[in-house]
C-alpha cells in the first residue's frame, strides 16, 4: 500500500480535533455532580439577549457598512429574542421598522440594504422580521401588491424561482417565494405552477434535496424543499421514505446534525435538519396514521404514552400544517383556486395532547446545542472553537425549540419537564415550522388577516 493511504487529509484532521474537543466537553460534564450538570446546561438567556440587542442597535442610522445581509441580521436577532419571549424597546423597534422600510424596493421586495436590488432571501428575512415584530406599523409597512409583483417577476418558465433579477434558480428561491406569499396571503395558481416539478427534480438518490438539479442533498435545501411541497399541497409527490432515511442518518454521535454526508456536525443544522422532523411529525399526525409508539412499553419524556386520535383527512394534512398560512381574503385580486382552503380552521382543532416519539435523539441534540454550541457570554455557534454569530444563534435556538416539543403532537401545548434538557426555564417559545416564526406571531398575523 502506498504511503499516501495512511496520511490524513486536513479535513480528517480537523474532524478528529473537533470530535476530541466535543468528547472532552462531554467527559467533563459526566464527571461532575448532577447539580453542576444542570448549571452547565442552563440557557444563558440574559447574556444572549444582551448580545442580540447590541447587534440590533448597530443596524441603526449610523450603521454604514455596505453589506447585502442586513434584513437577515434583523431576522436572526428579532426571531432569537422572540424565541426567548423577550422584546426590544420601542425606540429600537421603530428604528428597525424604518430601516426595513428603506430596504423595500419601490417596485416591491426587499434588498440587502437601502437602495439595493430586491432579492428573495432578504425579502423572506424582512417579512419574517416584520411578522415577528407584529405591530400595525410593522405589518402595514409591507407593500403586499408590489411584493406580489416582485415574486411573480422572479418566477421562471421552468416553474422555479430566481433569487433576484437575472439571478440563480434554486430551491431556496422556491421556498422563500412560496413562504412569503403564503404568510402574506398572496399565494395563487400562477406562483404555484410547476414549482413542485422543480423541487421533485432536486430530490437526489440519497433521499435528501439538493439546491438545484444534479447537486448534492443538503439539510438547508431539504428543509426548504419539503416546506415548499407542503405549502403547495404536493408533499406526497416526494419520496418521503427515502427522505426520512436520509435525514435520520445525519445526526452524529456528538448529538448535533451534519448538513450532508461525511461532513462535520454544526449547530445551525439543529434547525435545518431538526425542522424537517417537526414538519414530518405533523405530516404523520395528520395523515390519519397512529403516531409512532414510544417503544418497549417505556414512557417518553412527557410521561405515559397516549393514543393519537386520527381525525385527519388528506385535506386536514395541509390544513394542520399550514394552519391558515394561505387563507383567502375577500376581494383578493389573485386566483386562489389551487390553494388549500384553510378558512374553516379552528385554532384548537389540531390539539390532541398526544405524545409521539421523535425520529431523532432530541435530548442528545439539546445537549449538543447547550454544551457545545452555547457561548456562555451570549450567543451560539457552529461548534467549539468557532465564534458566536447571529445566524447560528437564531438556528441553534430554533432547533432547541423544536427539540423541546418533539414529543408533543401539538406544538401549541406546554412541553413537560422531562422533554426539556436542563432547567425548565430553558423552555423557548414554540415556532411555526413552515415559516420559522414564533407561533404566537404567526397567529397574531392570521387573526389580523381574517378580520
Ligand atoms: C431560507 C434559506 C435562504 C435557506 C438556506 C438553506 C441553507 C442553510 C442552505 C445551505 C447551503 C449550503 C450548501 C451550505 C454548505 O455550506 P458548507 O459547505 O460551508 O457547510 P457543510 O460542510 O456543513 O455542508
Ligand atoms: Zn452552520
Amino acid at each position: 500500500m502506498e504511503m499516501e493511504s495512511f496520511s490524513l487529509t486536513v479535513t480528517q484532521r480537523d474532524q478528529i480535533l473537533v470530535e476530541q474537543q466535543i468528547f472532552n466537553i462531554f467527559k467533563t460534564f459526566y464527571n461532575i455532580p448532577p447539580s453542576s450538570q444542570s448549571f452547565m446546561l442552563e440557557l444563558q438567556r440574559e447574556n444572549h439577549v444582551e448580545y442580540l440587542t447590541n447587534g440590533l442597535k448597530q443596524l441603526g442610522p449610523s450603521f454604514c457598512v455596505l453589506d447585502a445581509n442586513r434584513p437577515w441580521i434583523c431576522y436572526w436577532i428579532l426571531h432569537s429574542i422572540a424565541l426567548m419571549d423577550e422584546f426590544v424597546d420601542p425606540e429600537l423597534e421603530d428604528n428597525t421598522i424604518d430601516f426595513l422600510s428603506r430596504c423595500q424596493d419601490p417596485n416591491g421586495g426587499y434588498g440587502g440594504g437601502p437602495g439595493q436590488m430586491p432579492h428573495l432571501a432578504t425579502t423572506y428575512a424582512a417579512v419574517n422580521s416584520l411578522v415577528t415584530l407584529g405591530s400595525d406599523k410593522a405589518l402595514s409597512s409591507i407593500n403586499r401588491e408590489k411584493l406580489y409583483s416582485f415574486i411573480r417577476q422572479m418566477k421562471d418558465a421552468s416553474g422555479g424561482f430566481r433569487m433576484h433579477d437575472a439571478g440563480e434558480i434554486d430551491v431556496r428561491a422556491c421556498y422563500t417565494a412560496i413562504s412569503v406569499a403564503s404568510l402574506l396571503n398572496i399565494l395563487d395558481d400562477e406562483l404555484v405552477q410547476n414549482v413542485g416539478n422543480y423541487i421533485l427534480s432536486c430530490q437526489t438518490y440519497e433521499g435528501g434535496i439538493s439546491g438545484e438539479p444534479g447537486s448534492e442533498a443538503h439539510g438547508g435545501y431539504t428543509f426548504c424543499g419539503l416546506a415548499t411541497m407542503i405549502l403547495i399541497n404536493e408533499v406526497e409527490r416526494l419520496d418521503l421514505s427515502s427522505l426520512i432515511d436520509w435525514v435520520v442518518f445525519r445526526q452524529g454521535v456528538e448529538g448535533g446534525f451534519q448538513g450532508r454526508t461525511n461532513k462535520l456536525v454544526d449547530g445551525c443544522y439543529s434547525f435545518w435538519q431538526g425542522g424537517i422532523f417537526a414538519l414530518l411529525k405533523r405530516l404523520n399526525s395528520t395523515r390519519g396514521e397512529k403516531s409512532v409508539p414510544l417503544g418497549d412499553g417505556e414512557d417518553g419524556p412527557d410521561g405515559p404514552e397516549t393514543t393519537v386520535s386520527s381525525d385527519a383527512t388528506g385535506e386536514g394534512l395541509i390544513e394542520d400544517l399550514s394552519q391558515g398560512g394561505s387563507h383567502i381574503e375577500k376581494g383578493d385580486q389573485h386566483d386562489t383556486s389551487s390553494r388549500v382552503n384553510v378558512d374553516n380552521i379552528d385554532r384548537n382543532s389540531s390539539k390532541r395532547h398526544a405524545k409521539v416519539e421523535p425520529l431523532f435523539n432530541s435530548l442528545a441534540l439539546q445537549q449538543y446545542i447547550l454544551l457545545c454550541s452555547q457561548d456562555l457570554n451570549g450567543g451560539l455557534r457552529d461548534k467549539p472553537g468557532k465564534s458566536r454569530d447571529h445566524y447560528h444563534t437564531c438556528y441553534c435556538l430554533s432547533g432547541l425549540s423544536v427539540c423541546q416539543r418533539s414529543w408533543l403532537e401539538d406544538d401549541d401545548s406546554p412541553s413537560l419537564p422531562r422533554a426539556v434538557l436542563g432547567p425548565y426555564s430553558n423552555l423557548l417559545e414554540p415556532i411555526h415550522p413552515l415559516y420559522n416564526v414564533v407561533l404566537d406571531c404567526f397567529w397574531d398575523l392570521w387573526f389580523q388577516n381574517v378580520q
